[in-house]
């Protein structure tokens, strides 16, 4: 229940909804007024984009003259079947649907229609608003290499780095510095126009620039940057030449600006969702449901060994019988920066823990979001969520109180773990000795990345949180759920 209050708070039309009010003609978003006067366009990219998009129809369409959007390959037919018709647009909807991008890498669908973005945004004046809807999975679905760079090249560089292990972070500064409408060139091509954007974010932190590669947000790509990362995953000697005479010189929209003055003032951009969004919302939740919620962080990334760890400790923490060893604190402390999480938030929580097992309140429930990274050595089927569960699950396995303590839950919000049907899982302590009743050796499991089996063969796939589909992503949700500590052993 918790984790689909998560996913509820970001749905696209909630956030739309709540991100936009509309008086008469005119609409306040962020805090600001915009009036509307049949001068609306409409521009979108994301896999949640199609859901936003009607929402923002519903609310405006009567001042709506043009709009595109790019979003995944076969979602529309995917949203009817699954029920979700209040996610596609209306059949005489004024916005222009592509599908592209199969499998979430750009293609000339996806390339065809960020040309005809491209083309809507440069044709608008300063009478014009261009509403401009974001998501995940953005960068892949308005794809516009710099010429003479071709599609097939860019998408090589971007592979190459994706398959040496770069960040989100590092390929985007990459895509940006290639690309004709990412890094704000989707902006300045709109300019002058006012331009607006409401971003749903799938990424730690809710950097403006890197969500979809920032098309609304400008941003210098500093040639040091893109060479450092390029030369750290060894790619800048087998660089395409179209490539290298792109990187090679100043970028051009900066330069040529089409009036020398600073196209930016036009912009607003407004992250709209994102995870800690999500988890304010299942906190809200889990105190209906009677927890005593404390948030951790939405920024929890690096390696899932370490990020299980971390969540072992603080359950060790929350269940000592007396005050808990300082080694623990210390090790909690130490750790917790190593995947993303920052001192005082663990201080913060640890105090909360503290209190909960003191002062004898009821269960306690601590949530924490983001992103953290398997290391694939294996050749399993499985996903970050259902192997950190996994680890959790060994964590909490000799822990002794209390009775029925603690569980843990780990799911991505878009409602798929890597390539498998499940989000994640749900695990506690006798997860270890429930695998060797049913004949599974976890460890094997573990070794060969292979969790998504593991746990559809225990207990007839019971712990696996198949919510389906969810039609949005703001990273993944962890919950940590601790019981109350025993009367008597207090
Ligand atoms: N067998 C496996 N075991 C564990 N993790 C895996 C496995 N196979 C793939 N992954 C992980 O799944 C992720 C890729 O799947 P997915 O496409 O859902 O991720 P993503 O696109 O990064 O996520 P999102 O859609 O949430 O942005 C990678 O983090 C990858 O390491
Ligand atoms: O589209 C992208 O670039 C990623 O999903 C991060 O936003």
């Amino acid at each position: 229940m918790m984790f689909a209050a998560a996913v509820e708070a970001v749905q696209p039309d909630t956030v739309v909804r709540q991100s936009i009010e509309r008086k008469e003609d005119s609409v306040i978003i962020n805090g600001h007024k915009f009036t509307l006067n049949h001068n609306l366009h409409l521009v979108g990219f994301g896999k949640a984009v199609l859901g936003m998009a009607a929402e923002a129809e519903r609310i405006m369409g009567d001042h709506l003259v043009k709009g595109v959007i790019s979003v995944p390959h076969g979602i529309q037919q995917t949203l009817q079947q699954h029920g979700k018709g209040h996610l596609l647009l209306k059949e005489n909807s004024r916005i222009k649907v592509i599908e592209g991008a199969r499998h979430n890498l750009p293609d000339a669908d996806a390339q065809k229609a960020a040309e005809e973005i491209k083309h809507l945004a440069s044709e608008l004046t300063e009478k014009d608003l261009l509403l401009v809807l974001i998501s995940g999975g953005g960068s892949a679905l308005l794809p516009a290499p710099t010429p003479p760079i071709t599609l097939q090249e860019k998408l090589d560089v971007t592979r190459s780095l994706a398959g040496a292990g770069a960040t989100i972070q590092e390929l985007n500064t990459i895509r940006r510095a290639l690309s004709l409408l990412k890094g704000g060139g989707l902006a300045y091509y709109a300019h002058p126009a006012q331009v607006v954007a409401l971003i749903l974010s799938d990424v730690i932190g809710d950097p403006l620039d890197l969500i979809a590669s920032g098309p609304t947000v400008r941003s210098q790509a500093w040639p040091e940057e893109i060479l450092l990362i390029l030369e750290h995953y060894k790619l800048f000697n087998s660089l395409p030449t179209s490539v290298r005479e792109v990187l090679g010189r100043p970028n051009p929209r900066w330069k040529e600006n089409k009036d020398e003055s600073d196209t930016s003032g036009h912009v607003l951009n407004v992250v709209i969702g994102s995870n800690s969004v999500a988890l304010k919302c299942a906190a809200l939740r889990a105190r209906e449901l009677g927890f005593r919620p404390v948030v951790l962080s939405p920024g929890v990334c690096g390696d899932v060994r370490y990020v299980s760890r971390l969540y072992g400790l603080l359950a060790r923490f929350a269940c000592s019988r007396k005050e808990p060893p300082p080694e623990i604190a210390t090790e909690v402390l130490k750790l917790g920066p190593e995947v993303g999480v920052e001192s005082w938030d663990l201080c913060r929580t640890m105090q909360v823990l503290d209190e909960g097992r003191t002062e004898g309140w009821g269960a306690t429930c601590l949530l924490a979001g983001g992103e953290p990274i398997v290391e694939l050595t294996g050749k399993g089927r499985g996903g970050r969520n259902q192997e950190l569960a996994m680890r959790v699950g060994l964590e909490l396995r000799d822990l002794e109180l209390p009775p029925n303590g603690p569980v843990f839950l780990s799911g991505g919000t878009d409602g798929q773990d890597g390539p498998t049907e499940a989000a994640g899982a749900i695990t506690d302590g006798g997860l270890h000795d429930e695998a060797q009743a049913q004949g599974l050796d976890i460890n094997n499991f573990l070794v060969n990345n292979d969790s998504y089996t593991f746990f559809s063969r225990l207990s007839a796939g019971q712990r696996l949180l198949v919510p389906g589909l969810t039609c949005t992503n703001v990273m993944d949700v962890h919950m940590l759920l601790i019981p109350p500590m025993p009367i008597n052993i207090r």
